[in-house]
């Protein structure tokens, strides 16, 4: 088992890696920006190294600062966590090179799974189902309009080093392929360095079902459910539930077994989550992700199982310790992800928090760095708070969760705490009757 971690990452998620290192008797190395000085997370780690001034590029994404950190508090490990170089194979290897162990999956796997032609390359000759469209990278507009024609419209053309929603173009007819072709090209070579495109189908009403892995260095694989995380706004999830509302018992084991038996059959070590769209009745793969994912926490709080400190315990190579028939599920969890934004506008609002409380009782879990008097920095992500709430049913789950939102307190800021009290009293949401394009209507973003 390791002894010392170094957490290279902010925030919540920071404190997040740490609390599981402690509780596993592990000493933790916290690095910061100076814009993070007195962040929670550096506080109660053993240690603290500053690595850089406030811009992310000069800190948390400092390669250099972060090895140098590892090396002169002589940490055995270094945990990415989320976001920052948490999907950088470079990263990966770099830590392993210098003597470190990297937490999370290999650097051929995260290199694999980066670029979306090989993923879903990768995942369809395990038998996978993807959605239908090229088998490969588009380079020329007539590969392009041959594969139009035999997709069918609408189709989509997505950046094969994207993810995430950067870069993606429909083409609802033939008319519309060239411009959106050569738009989706030009956009992923300024945001990628990488023109490489593929085509897919384009799936008009979708879900968003995401299915929890682990595995460990022995071959063992087992999958940890489904969330669903279609309630989102341009890309950016804002409420997430497990189990899905969508899936029954059957659907469910079939996807979850699926997913498992091919990272198994890749040798996937460490938590990883595969990404499907869901549309009448069928799965699409759509991505994978090689990392921990901010909303991890609803598929612990079904299980009972703490997924960093399964994270950690792999790292080591030891084996995961129990098969898929240990793995119970029990009620059900909802996270509101809780930003620093107007709810409306969601213009960012950094700035000191002025009075704080959080709530509490049975089934609620807060996971925040806030404090009161705490002062929010405008350099990176709005994400201040997870409200996490469980429930023997989704609505008993409902229940608490208008009475947490109610109870909330972060004086000082605009959050998006109200936005969450308006999604949750719809009675489309309350029915569990929505797909990826709901909220952007609900705000009036679509028609
Ligand atoms: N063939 C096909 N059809 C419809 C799609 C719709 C989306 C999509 C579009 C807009 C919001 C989304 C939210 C969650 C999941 C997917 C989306 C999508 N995404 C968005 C980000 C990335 N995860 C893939 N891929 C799609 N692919």
């Amino acid at each position: 088992m390791f002894e010392k971690v170094l957490i290279a990452n902010r925030g919540e998620i920071a404190l997040r890696i740490h609390r599981a290192c402690r509780e596993m008797g592990i000493q933790t190395v916290a690095v910061h920006s100076t814009a993070d000085a007195d962040a929670m997370h550096v506080r109660l780690a053993d240690e603290s190294v500053c690595i850089g001034p406030a811009s992310a590029r000069e800190s948390y994404l400092n390669i250099p600062a972060i090895l140098s950190a590892a090396s002169i508090t002589g940490a055995d490990a270094i945990h990415p966590g989320i976001g920052f170089l948490s999907e950088n194979a470079q990263f990966a290897e770099m830590v392993e090179e210098h003597g470190f162990t990297f937490i999370g999956p290999t650097a051929e796997h995260i290199r694999i799974m980066g670029d979306k032609v090989t993923a879903k390359k990768t995942v369809m000759e395990q038998g996978l189902p993807v959605v239908p469209g090229s088998d490969g990278p588009v380079p020329t507009l007539e590969e392009a309009e041959k594969i139009g024609r035999e997709t069918g419209y609408p189709i989509l053309i997505k950046a094969a080093a994207g993810g995430g929603g950067k870069g993606m173009k429909v083409a609802r007819n033939p008319d519309q392929l060239k411009e959106a072709y050569q738009l989706a090209r030009g956009e992923a070579r300024a945001a990628f360095g990488n023109d490489e495109v593929y085509i897919e189908k384009y799936l008009g009403k979708p879900r968003h079902i995401e299915i929890q892995l682990l595995g460990d260095e022995h071959g063992n694989c087992v999958h940890f459910g489904e969330r669903d995380c279609s309630v989102q706004r341009r890309h950016q999830k804002v409420i997430e539930e497990a189990p899905s509302p969508a899936l029954n018992a059957e659907q469910r084991a079939f996807i979850g077994d699926l997913a498992a038996r091919t990272a198994a059959a890749i040798g996937y070590r460490g938590v990883g989550t595969m990404e499907f769209l869901f549309e009448d009745g069928q799965f699409y793969f759509i991505e994978m992700n090689t990392r921990l994912q901010v909303e991890h926490t609803i598929t612990e709080m079904i299980t009972g199982i703490d997924l960093v400190r399964e994270q950690i315990r792999v790292a080591t190579g030891a084996p995961l310790g129990y098969g898929q028939a240990d793995i119970r599920f029990q009620g059900h969890s909802i996270e509101c992800r809780v930003n620093a934004e107007h709810p409306e506008t969601f213009i960012p609002s950094p700035g000191k928090i002025d009075g704080y409380h959080a709530p509490g009782g049975l089934g609620v879990r807060v996971d925040s760095a806030l404090y009161d008097g705490y002062r929010i920095p405008p350099h990176y992500d709005s994400l201040i708070a997870k409200l996490v709430v469980h429930g023997t049913t989704r609505n008993e789950c409902l229940m608490r969760l208008r009475r947490t939102i109610e109870e909330y307190v972060i004086g000082g800021v605009d959050t998006t705490l109200p936005l969450h009290q308006r999604i949750i009293a719809q009675q489309a949401f309350i029915d569990g009757n929505y797909d990826i394009h709901w909220l952007e209507q609900l705000m009036g973003m679509k028609k």
